[in-house]
């Protein structure tokens, strides 16, 4: 992740009870690996949904996964670095219930899903609350169709928070055999 941003996840970390932790999914990703995720989740969600035209799985592909892009005026939000994927651990580091599987592609990954549904599962409603305030009290924006994703300094940070400009572009990589090679800012 990029710098600044880090410091904000170790302060949302500071904010969480003493008993929980965090387990970190995917921050930083380089064009290939959102390329890859791109049409992993496409082709899973054209699988689900057999009768589906091209247009309603695209549609549906987007709520889930950003389209792949390296463009300064639209960087997919985890090519910035300022990206995160997260959910709470107990003190051992065992995953918590937030609700649904990560990256699960439903309805009930919406992040205030169980606002209003909360007698089906009354822990995963505390849990993601928990979540959502400490990420977004120490800076971070939530996407509200994953409970699990939270940005910083990036172009959806930005105009969630009314600011009139981003802090962070893409990161351009370079990755031969699997393995970061160079990066550059933008
Ligand atoms: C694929 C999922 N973990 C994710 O990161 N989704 C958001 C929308 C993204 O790709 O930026």
């Amino acid at each position: 992740m990029r710098q600044e941003a880090a410091s904000k996840l170790i302060k949302a970390l500071q904010l969480i009870p003493e008993t929980m932790s965090f387990i970190l999914y995917d921050g930083f990703r380089p064009l290939q690996v959102q390329s890859f995720l791109y049409n992993d989740i496409k082709n899973k969600i054209r699988l689900k949904f057999p009768q589906w035209t091209i247009e309603q799985i695209e549609y549906e592909t987007l709520k889930y996964v950003a389209f792949p892009s390296i463009e300064n005026s639209s960087p997919s939000p985890h090519l910035t670095g300022g990206a995160i994927d997260l959910t709470l651990g107990d003190e051992r580091g065992y995953p918590l219930d937030l609700g649904t599987a990560f990256d699960a592609t439903e309805e009930k990954s919406a992040t205030a899903y169980f606002e209003k549904h909360r007698s089906e599962n009354e822990a995963a409603h505390i849990n993601r609350r928990i979540l959502f305030h400490c990420m977004t009290q120490a800076g971070f924006q939530n996407y509200e169709a994953e409970w699990w994703h939270y940005d910083y300094g990036n172009r959806a940070w930005a105009r969630k928070s009314n600011k009139d400009q981003c802090l962070y572009g893409p990161i351009i990589a370079t990755i031969e055999q699997n393995e970061l090679k160079e990066y550059k800012f933008r």
